[in-house]
């Protein structure tokens, strides 16, 4: 049935995908989605069904349909293992009831505005000089940038979020936070496409630990060693009132003042959205640093470009040694390394899978009815000739800046680095200053020569 007679039969792709869902769970096992998928939209055309009732779509004209900002297209199935199971709580990037999200985003938005960012900036200077000075110590010898990028993201995100950090950039070590993170991720990334059996699953796992034998683990971020650092700074913040200037700027005062300003504000939120900036911001901002640095760093030409604009800007008494995102913010080149680097190596590296609604709807000439899930893989999406150029799968940061007007909106409306507009990264302004703050700081001081390359691994 699933092969001859199901309504996607018609829409092309391996024959294992229209039969099992496990075809797709072993290949994103193997994180290697973004260049499965990458491979298949060559074989089989703009529209692939990846399971028996999944497509991916590589065509960027359909990114308004799938993700603009009114779509009807809801997240799928997929988002269910990390959906609050509590119908009191909050996890805005599991919640499927779109009501219920934008009531909940409305909440937390002021602390992650473009003004509110600005406001307590200054607190990620204080790491950055750390992280400097560190690398100065190790006078050139070669470091493993993933490692050290991932250090630097837990140490500035935790200290914009409290003013106060882990301080991992002193010893070096992480405490496993990123092996942890990744094991969550992968789990996360192939038991949400098979939702029933992942029910089943959690289902003996609990029946297992209710009779003292958890032999069966779930995905968790609870286990995080920095969570724990988050969990006792909140309690401590509950407990005492004194506050300081930076305490006061930082990120769990304003969702602490939210909570006690607005009585729809539920008690436990605070805390879910405090842990949501260390899940979701944590290892995008450390692979995006790292992708930025790797892509640079095998550039010549481009870094010879960027130390030239940064150097520029320090002669004429634009910049400081630790810049300011004010100062960073209109230097052209720069941005367009880091939107270039965010292009190719965009952290999500599944489709963003969503549902057909009520309807159905005609995609790429196929009649595709109501709940199928459908969805585009920004790695495909982001190599589209027709709106990046021939030379897509290039590092090259120029195509910004001699692109038309009318060619640049493409290239930015087409982009999925932070999701589609339907459901945009709420930390989107918060990463990007912390990236351009740190591109620049760091370029400032270092030149980067890339040694050995780190394969990239799709994540979700
Ligand atoms: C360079 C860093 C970052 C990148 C590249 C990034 C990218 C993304 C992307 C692509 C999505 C859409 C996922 C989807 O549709 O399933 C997303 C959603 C989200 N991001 Fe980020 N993110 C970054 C940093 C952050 C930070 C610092 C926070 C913390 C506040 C954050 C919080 C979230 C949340 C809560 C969502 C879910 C929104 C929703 O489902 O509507 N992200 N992010």
């Amino acid at each position: 049935y699933q092969r001859f007679l199901h309504p996607l039969s018609k829409v092309p792709g391996p024959f294992l995908a229209s039969i099992t869902p496990l075809w797709l769970v072993y290949h994103s096992r193997a994180l290697h989605r973004h260049r499965l998928e990458i491979d298949l939209h060559k074989t089989y055309g703009p529209i692939v069904r990846l399971s028996p009732n999944e497509v991916s779509l590589s065509d960027p004209k359909n990114i308004k349909l799938v993700y603009g900002a009114s779509s009807p297209f809801v997240k799928s199935r997929w988002y269910e293992t990390i959906a609050s199971k509590d119908p009191e709580g909050m996890n805005l990037l599991g919640e499927s009831d779109m009501k219920k999200y934008h009531a909940q985003r409305r909440l937390i938005g002021p602390a992650f505005t473009t003004e509110s960012v600005k406001r307590r900036e200054f607190l990620l200077d204080k790491p950055m000089g750390k992280f400097v000075a560190k690398m100065k110590e190790g006078g050139g010898r070669p470091v493993d940038l993933v490692k050290w990028m991932n250090i630097l993201a837990l140490d500035l995100l935790t200290e914009i979020t409290f003013a106060e950090s882990m301080d991992y950039i002193s010893t070096g070590d992480d405490r496993d936070n990123a092996k942890d993170i990744d094991i969550f991720w992968q789990k996360v990334q192939w038991v949400g496409l098979v939702p029933d059996m992942w029910r089943g699953y959690t289902w003996a796992a609990e029946k297992l630990r209710n009779i003292g034998l958890p032999l069966l683990s779930e995905p968790t971020t609870h286990n995080l060693n920095i969570i724990k650092f988050y969990i006792a700074q909140l309690t401590s913040r509950a407990k005492s009132a004194t506050t300081t200037s930076a305490t006061h700027a930082d990120i769990a005062s304003d969702i602490a003042r939210f909570a006690a300003s607005h009585p729809n504000f539920k008690p436990q939120w605070a805390a879910t959205t405090i842990v949501h900036i260390i899940a979701a911001g944590f290892d995008t901002l450390g692979m995006t640093l790292s992708a930025c640095f790797g892509h640079i760093g095998r550039s010549p030409t481009s870094q010879a470009k960027l130390h030239a604009e940064l150097d520029n800007a320090l002669k004429e008494g634009q910049l400081d040694d630790a810049p300011s995102y004010e100062q960073v913010a209109n230097l052209p080149y720069l941005h367009s390394c880091l939107t270039e680097a965010m292009r190719l190596t965009t952290v999500i590296g599944v489709s963003l899978p969503r549902v057909v609604p009520g309807s159905g709807a005609v995609v790429e000439g196929h009649e595709l009815p109501a709940g199928t899930v459908i969805g585009a893989n920004p790695w495909v999406v982001h190599r589209d000739k027709g709106i990046y150029g021939e030379d897509a799968e290039e590092f090259r940061p120029e195509r910004y800046l001699e692109a038309s007007k009318e060619r640049r909106y493409e290239m930015d409306a087409h982009s999925l680095a932070f999701g589609g507009p339907s459901r945009s990264c709420p930390g989107r302004y918060l990463a990007w200053v912390t990236l351009t703050k740190t591109v620049a700081a760091i370029f400032l001081h270092f030149e980067i020569e890339v040694l050995e390359e780190a394969e990239a691994k799709s994540k979700c």
